[in-house]
């Protein structure tokens, strides 16, 4: 018996109005969404409760808008993705609360599908407020959560609507936890793992608990970068965050004691632009050009990445080498990709990836079919890795 109540607890809900967090913070890029992975994950649950007669209503967050609305978060970029791959019509509305979500949720017949628009549009919502949490379940009878993505935040739709409502597990993120548990909850050693991407500033800290569990970290993308200058080495203009480079040296101390490799990139490709073809070469990472940034890691450290890759009976990945969307900066996270995916097909290791992003990359480098398992999960993955109780989790528990 799971450890949660799951959509198989729910009977009867033919006209019920169902809440269903979904993680619909996808890749989009010139307006479009770029990878439907989240939505493709979500839709087996969106679809049963709908074909049991539910009203389906949806509620996501998308990028971090700071200041209320603004139509570069609008989830009306993501819609159009969502009916497609659902292959269902979805209804949308202009808000997640107030009288915009409750005359939108007033006209639906049974069955139907409603968006709401973006949770983040409301400071209550990552404050966990209990008022916007109310108004929020004021247009459901039953929540369910499907956004394992998103568990390791403790926000009012995935934490707080479970003190209100009814609350289950959506079928992702039942499948989720069964998944990693199978694939990580003992994991054969040597454990490897790579830490790259963008979102060094909330994932930094969760590499502290981390290297306690690996045997060691490989370090890329924008992350390296923190490390690299925390270490006094110039990083010119790339992506880094150097308020975090006494963080960045205690994580170092940690694995020092904890007998956890770190492995930080030895050469880098930099550019001037982040574009597309941009005029590009490879300099050894202690001689990065003041006025240019490092946008994927050098040849050298993919061989470095690869003997890693080689000597790990598990791998664990989250966040990509460098900016893989434009061209060349992908090559360093596409060589890497498909030496894990060769090693793993191989029998010789078990692959185990996460992240929006992270998913993005692999379906790039057109390997993600062959990892032992992609999660649609980045930082929640991390926590769960840790061994962190998720809040969205937790909640759930029985
Ligand atoms: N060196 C770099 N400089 C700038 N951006 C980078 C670099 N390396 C990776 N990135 C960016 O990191 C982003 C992905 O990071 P992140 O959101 O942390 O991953 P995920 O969504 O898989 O958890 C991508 O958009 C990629 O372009
Ligand atoms: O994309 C997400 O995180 P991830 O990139 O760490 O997987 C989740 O939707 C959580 O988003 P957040 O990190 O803005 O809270």
């Amino acid at each position: 018996m799971a450890a949660f109540k799951t959509i198989d607890d729910l009977n009867d809900i033919a006209g019920k109005r169902v809440l269903v967090r979904v993680d619909l913070n996808v890749p989009v890029k010139d307006g479009k969404v770029t990878d439907t992975t989240r939505i493709e994950r979500v839709a087996p649950t969106i679809l049963e409760l709908s074909e049991k007669g539910a009203k389906v209503i949806l509620l996501a967050h998308f990028g971090r808008p700071k200041d209320g609305p603004s139509p570069e978060f609008s989830l009306s970029l993501v819609a159009p993705s969502v009916e497609q791959v659902l292959d269902h019509a979805v209804l949308t509305a202009s808000d997640c609360i107030g009288e915009a979500a409750a005359s939108a949720v007033a006209k639906m017949n049974n069955g139907d599908i409603l968006l709401l628009e973006n949770t983040r549009f409301h400071k209550g919502e990552e404050k966990n407020d209990p008022d916007f949490t109310k108004a929020l379940a004021a247009n459901g009878d039953i929540y369910v959560n499907d956004a394992f993505s998103a568990a390791h935040r403790a926000h009012s739709s995935t934490e707080g609507l479970a003190h209100h409502l009814p609350a289950y597990a959506g079928r992702t993120m039942q499948a989720e936890l069964e998944a990693l548990e199978k694939g990580l909850g003992n994991p054969v050693r040597p454990v490897v793992a790579i830490v790259g991407g963008a979102k060094v500033s909330t994932k930094i800290d969760l590499l502290t608990n981390l290297v306690k569990r690996v045997d060691a970290l490989v370090i890329g993308g924008g992350m390296a970068n923190t490390f690299i200058a925390a270490r006094g080495t110039n990083v010119g203009k790339s992506l880094c965050e150097h308020d975090l480079a006494d963080t960045a040296k205690q994580i170092m101390i940690e694995a020092a004691t904890a007998g956890c490799a770190i492995v930080l990139p030895e050469d880098g490709v930099v550019a001037r632009e982040f574009k597309a073809g941009a005029a590009n070469e490879i300099v050894s990472i202690e001689a990065i050009p003041g006025d240019a940034m490092v946008l994927d890691v050098g040849p050298k450290s993919v061989d470095a990445v690869k003997a890693w890759i080689e000597r790990a009976a598990t791998l664990v990945w989250n966040g990509p080498l460098g900016a893989f969307e434009i061209e060349p900066f992908d090559a360093a996270t596409v060589a890497a990709a498909r030496y894990a995916a060769e090693r793993t097909k191989a029998g010789k290791l078990t692959s185990v990836a996460g992240g929006g992003d992270t998913v993005s990359a692999l379906n790039h480098a057109g390997v993600a079919e062959e990892f032992t398992y992609v999660s649609t999960a980045g930082g929640a993955f991390l926590e769960w890795m840790e061994g962190k109780e998720l809040p969205g989790v937790a909640v759930l528990s029985r």
